[in-house]
């Protein structure tokens, strides 16, 4: 088994770092795909030291779909980019035992367009695994179900700008599941939908999801959403961003997303969750308003 680990430890036990219970599995730990101990991440800013993560524990079971809610600015997408490899920790660690050889170790689908203009929808579905070699039979094979299962074998040879926003996006969830990889990470990939695309494709992401079970980190802004499509879900502080809650989504899969909202349940989850995210959003509304000149940026 192939295993990417992102260690800086500076001074601290990281075996002996202890977090919220929930956060660390007691589950047998060749189930964990990925273990993240101590994880803290600081950025210089103009001279100020801005701690958008703070000693994160967490153990991603292998198949589990995890959401991450959290007020603004508290480190959900620094901390994606981390389990990505795109940033660095300041302390602490990320492991991922890499589950599959030849495969690629994640795939990420952000907000917004994340697919090239200038590439037809069955070259953008076709870009991972074209990059990785694969054999154009495979490619064939894999591109034509993925395009299926989104609704866009009609448009394979398409361009970006030929389509609607909600099509593009479901490029993207075509590539990232085509591209076959071991852990697949979403930054709010629907929240520029009107609310009609954001539910279709809620549903379709789940029917997809389904096949394949893959390990997912979804970032959503949205606890509907979360409810929706989690198995467990980690809502953060504000930052210094850090684990607040778990909240795990017990009902059933395969998921009929409208059914699943008429649930005394359901209503019940959604409440929970806003009760632990409703200080720390007000907490994060007053930092923003306290301290604007320590610039928080955005990246996208
Ligand atoms: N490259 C960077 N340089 C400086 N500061 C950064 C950088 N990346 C992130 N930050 C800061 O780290 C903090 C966390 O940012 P991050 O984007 O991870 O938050 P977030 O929870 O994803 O926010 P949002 O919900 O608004 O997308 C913010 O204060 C942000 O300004």
């Amino acid at each position: 088994m192939e295993e990417r680990q992102v260690t800086v430890d500076e001074g601290r036990d990281v075996a002996s770092t202890t977090g919220p219970a929930a956060a660390v599995s007691d589950k047998d730990p060749a189930d964990v795909h990925i273990s993240i101990r101590g994880l803290t991440k600081q950025f210089d800013v103009r001279g100020s030291t801005v701690t958008a993560l703070d000693s994160l524990d967490l153990d991603i079971p292998r198949g589990q779909f995890l959401v991450i809610v959290g007020p603004s600015g508290c480190g959900k997408t620094t901390l994606l980019r981390m389990l990505a490899a795109l940033e660095s920790p300041t302390s602490g660690a990320v492991e991922v035992r890499h589950g599959g050889e030849g495969r690629p170790g994640n795939s990420m689908v952000f907000q917004g367009d994340s697919i090239f203009p200038w590439m037809s929808v069955w070259d953008n579905a076709a870009f991972g695994l074209t990059m990785r070699g694969v054999p154009r039979a495979e490619i064939r094979e894999s591109v034509g179900h993925y395009l299926e299962k989104t609704g866009l074998s009609a448009f394979a040879d398409a361009y970006p700008h030929q389509l609607s926003g909600g099509m593009r996006q479901r490029v993207s969830i075509a590539r990232a599941f085509a591209n076959d990889p071991d852990v697949l990470l979403m930054d709010e990939p629907f929240s520029a939908l009107d609310e009609q695309n954001k539910t279709l494709l809620q549903a379709e992401l789940l029917r997809i999801w389904d096949e394949t079970r893959k390990t997912v980190v979804f970032i959503t802004h949205s606890v509907d959403e979360a409810v929706t499509l989690a198995d467990r879900i980690m809502v953060m502080s504000a930052q210094p961003g850090q684990a607040k809650a778990f909240v795990d989504v017990p009902f059933e899969r395969p998921r009929d997303v409208l059914e699943l909202r008429h649930l005394e349940e359901y209503g019940d989850i959604v409440y929970d969750i806003w009760q632990h995210l409703r200080d720390e959003v007000s907490r994060s509304q007053r930092q923003a308003a306290a301290a604007p000149a320590t610039g928080r940026r955005r990246r996208r």
